[in-house]
């Protein structure tokens, strides 16, 4: 039973009136779990629930507002299973589920989520986008932004570059360059009492006033960011009209061409999810706000030209991942797509290079970023070790030339996941993609009958 601050209850029966009784009585209720399956790996939307039997596995029911969203059984615990380390799903609680699929970004839109951790709304648009186009997935908080980064990697996520920067050093950087953003701002949480009872007590009016004055200044940003005929999704997790409806009506006087496309909300006592709001706008005529925004020519930053003759270190560092991947991936799997490599010390990237999107690695520059691409791998004594993300990022372990594949639930995936070696009658060498059930879930290095384990340290389970 939890027990709600009084100036909370009081706020909630002015809001709903009649209908507060049967709001407050759903604190009552049992919480929902959700999870989301992911899209870019192999079959596993049209196939997966019957095949890997997740539906009876995890006792799975359809979210109503997102195809790919399920509830489930929480004592089943979905998140230890070997299929979440191999970024098969991401648990995630269904009505945050509405957000993005409301924005509805598309194969090819280039797209900002502004406050990304820990990655819920970033690996939804990521499934919607299926590697066509271009995600830009921040975080301001540096702690939660490796969060981000790693769930990012978990999903086998190609087409994202994760940064950690501030609402207004964004803007500064990409000034009316994004189709679609998604602000998922910072709240006070009201929505979310139930799932998580230690949200209210950071709970008070005065913080209420605080968010919606935070709330203004990242959609401020965020519509400095958004192109001409580009959508905004602004969401949160509670259910404050200070929060929420205010902060859009003062949003639509400040910005006049603005127009809501939809507002939705999810009340725990109507539906079957926690609390949240979601408003869609388009933004239809540019602004002219007069804010500072540079233009995009001016906000890149053109990197010195190489000399002539010299071979640049990414260069050769792609023909080290050329030469493992010709070994390791299968023949379609070894071209990479138009982009181009960046190099951050000895870890080699490929930044995607989207259609109709100038961004390149000197946009980056001067910005904090964890990943700018997939993560190919690390440069080490003239090879190349492939990285953790290389191997989630195969839609399935086809993609891979020596495959050691595990049942999913047996102790073998249990002792890789725990970074153990596993012995096996392989006679071949060589790195070696590990799957579970056909899906990768990381590296491992046959020899002397022997799979030497590369599943990540900070990865490993205890
Ligand atoms: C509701 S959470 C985002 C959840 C995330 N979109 C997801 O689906 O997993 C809001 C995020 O905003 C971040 N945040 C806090 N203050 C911020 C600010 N001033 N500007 C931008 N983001 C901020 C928080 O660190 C937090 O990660």
């Amino acid at each position: 039973m939890i027990t709600l601050p009084p100036s909370y209850v009081e706020q909630m029966r002015r809001q709903l009136g009649a209908e507060s009784a049967a709001f407050l009585a759903s604190y009552d209720a049992p919480r929902t779990q959700g999870l989301r399956l992911n899209p870019l790996k192999t079959g596993l939307l049209e196939k997966g629930l019957d095949r890997l039997e997740l539906k009876s596995r995890f006792g799975l029911e359809p979210v109503p507002w997102c195809d790919t969203g399920f509830y489930y059984d929480e004592a089943s615990r979905p998140g230890k299973h070997p299929f979440h380390a191999a970024g098969l799903y991401y648990i995630q609680e269904p009505s945050a589920m509405s957000a993005v699929e409301l924005l509805a970004p598309e194969p090819g839109d280039i797209v900002l989520d502004l406050a990304g951790a820990p990655g819920g709304k970033s690996t939804h648009i990521a499934g919607k986008l299926r590697g066509a186009g271009l995600l830009v997935s921040n975080e301001i908080h540096p702690a939660r932004a490796r969060i981000l980064s790693e769930n990012i990697e978990r999903f086998g996520i190609r087409n994202a570059i994760v940064t950690s920067a501030s609402p207004p050093q964004l803007e500064e950087r990409f000034p009316r360059f994004f189709d679609k953003i998604m602000v998922d701002a910072p709240c006070s949480g009201e929505g979310m009492f139930r799932k998580d009872p230690e949200a209210m007590d950071e709970w008070s009016p005065d913080h209420v006033t605080m968010c919606a004055a935070r709330q203004s200044d990242i959609l401020d940003s965020a519509l400095a960011m958004l192109k001409t005929g580009g959508r905004l999704a602004y969401s949160t997790c509670t259910f404050n009209e200070k929060e929420n409806e205010k902060v859009i009506a003062g949003l639509l006087q400040r910005y006049p061409s603005l127009r809501i496309e939809r507002t939705e909300r999810i009340w725990p006592h109507l539906q079957r999810g926690e609390g949240h709001f979601v408003c869609v706008l388009r933004l239809e005529e540019d602004p002219g706000t007069g804010r500072p925004a540079l233009s995009a020519a001016a906000a890149k930053r053109p990197e010195g030209r190489p000399k002539r003759g010299a071979v640049r270190p990414e260069e050769e560092a792609i023909r080290l991942y050329e030469a493992f991947a010709a070994d390791t991936l299968s023949p379609e799997e070894r071209a990479l797509p138009p982009g181009e490599p960046v190099l951050y010390g000895e870890q080699l990237y490929w930044l995607p290079h989207a259609a109709g999107c100038p961004l390149d690695r000197g946009w980056l520059q001067g910005l904090k970023v964890l990943r700018p691409g997939l993560h190919l791998g690390e440069v080490k004594k003239g090879r190349l070790e492939p990285a953790h993300a290389l191997a989630l990022s195969l839609p399935d372990a086809s993609y891979a030339t020596r495959v050691f594949d595990l049942p999913d639930e047996s102790d073998a995936a249990e002792r890789y996941l725990r970074g153990e070696a596993l012995h096996t009658d392989e006679a071949a060498g060589g790195w070696t993609l590990v799957a579970v059930a056909g899906f990768p879930i990381g590296w491992g290095k046959l020899s002397g009958g022997q799979l030497k384990n590369h599943y990540p340290k900070g990865l490993r389970k205890p």
